[in-house]
């Protein structure tokens, strides 16, 4: 029987990154992907170039449509854009007890802001208590808890908070961001595993945070465990990149075939 996982997010019509990137990431897995935009985002590898947050009303409807008729196995949320959408989605959440993945995307790889200041602030407190998996980089990561986060200790402190005070079930605090190998790190209450990943000597790092949060939602979907999911997310996201197409003018996207290259299957 198909599996379904849903996508709310906002666009990238270059197909990199967003709700276009986390559907090719469904199909890919074997899921049937469903997806209601949140904003309009006229982006490329270059930059973004402008934003259109969709109004909140029309966000609803799309979740409406969706749920009224098929009610996803999984679901994921990326860019919201604003701290009203984040209003509109949690009852959703809240009603169907289905695995939730938050990608707390803020900013994109260019610099450019994804969500407001106020949105930056509530996403905390308006959803990351219902993730079953949070996958913030460390620059989200430091926003959303107000403090520095580099170090290893400092990386074990954010995890602990994300469980015993915020709430969520499991984080996975991403290395992307650091220097040297791309290490993640899986907090759940069992404990902490570590992803480690060799860093990939390449710029093609557009849509690598929706790519991996789109998996880890996708392997929900089917059943797999947290850590399961997680694990199979840092596999493929590793080999998106490895061969990612050289496409673009900027910060390339990352292969969501990639995994074919490999011997392995997964
Ligand atoms: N150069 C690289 N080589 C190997 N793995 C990488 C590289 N860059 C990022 N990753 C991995 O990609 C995944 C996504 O992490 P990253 O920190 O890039 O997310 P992000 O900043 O949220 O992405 P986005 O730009 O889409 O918002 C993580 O598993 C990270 O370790
Ligand atoms: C729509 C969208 N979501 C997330 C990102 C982060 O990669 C992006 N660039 N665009």
């Amino acid at each position: 029987m198909f599996k379904t996982a849903l996508s709310i997010a906002g666009t990238d019509p270059t197909g990199g990154a967003g709700t276009i990137a986390d559907v090719k990431v469904f199909q890919s897995r074997n899921v049937y992907g469903m997806s209601a935009i949140t904003s309009i985002v006229a982006q490329n590898t270059t930059g973004v170039q402008q934003v259109f947050d969709q109004p909140v009303h029309i966000i609803e409807a799309q979740l409406d449509s969706i749920y009224n008729d098929i009610v996803p196995d999984a679901v994921k949320t990326g860019m919201l854009g604003t701290s009203e959408v984040m209003d509109v989605v949690r009852p959703f959440i809240v009603k169907h007890h289905i695995p939730y993945v938050i990608d707390p995307v803020m900013v994109a790889k260019s610099g450019d802001d994804l969500l407001n200041d106020d949105g930056k602030e509530a996403v905390r407190y308006k959803l990351l208590d219902l993730a079953t998996v949070a996958t913030p980089n460390l620059p989200e990561l430091e926003r959303i808890l107000n403090m520095t986060v580099q170090t290893k200790s400092e990386i074990e402190r954010a995890g602990k908070i994300f469980l015993n005070e915020i709430g969520s079930q499991s984080v996975v605090i991403k290395g992307g961001h650091l220097e040297g190998d791309a290490i993640d790190y899986l907090f759940t209450k069992e404990g902490c595993i570590e992803l480690p990943a060799q860093r990939i000597a390449t710029h093609h790092t557009h849509g690598t945070g929706c790519t991996f949060s789109a998996v880890i939602t996708a392997e929900l979907a089917k059943g797999h465990s947290i850590a399961t999911s997680v694990r199979t997310a840092k596999a493929y996201i590793t080999h998106a990149i490895r061969h990612n197409p050289g496409l673009g003018h900027g910060n390339g996207p990352v292969s969501h075939f990639g995994y074919k290259e490999e011997e392995i299957a997964y």
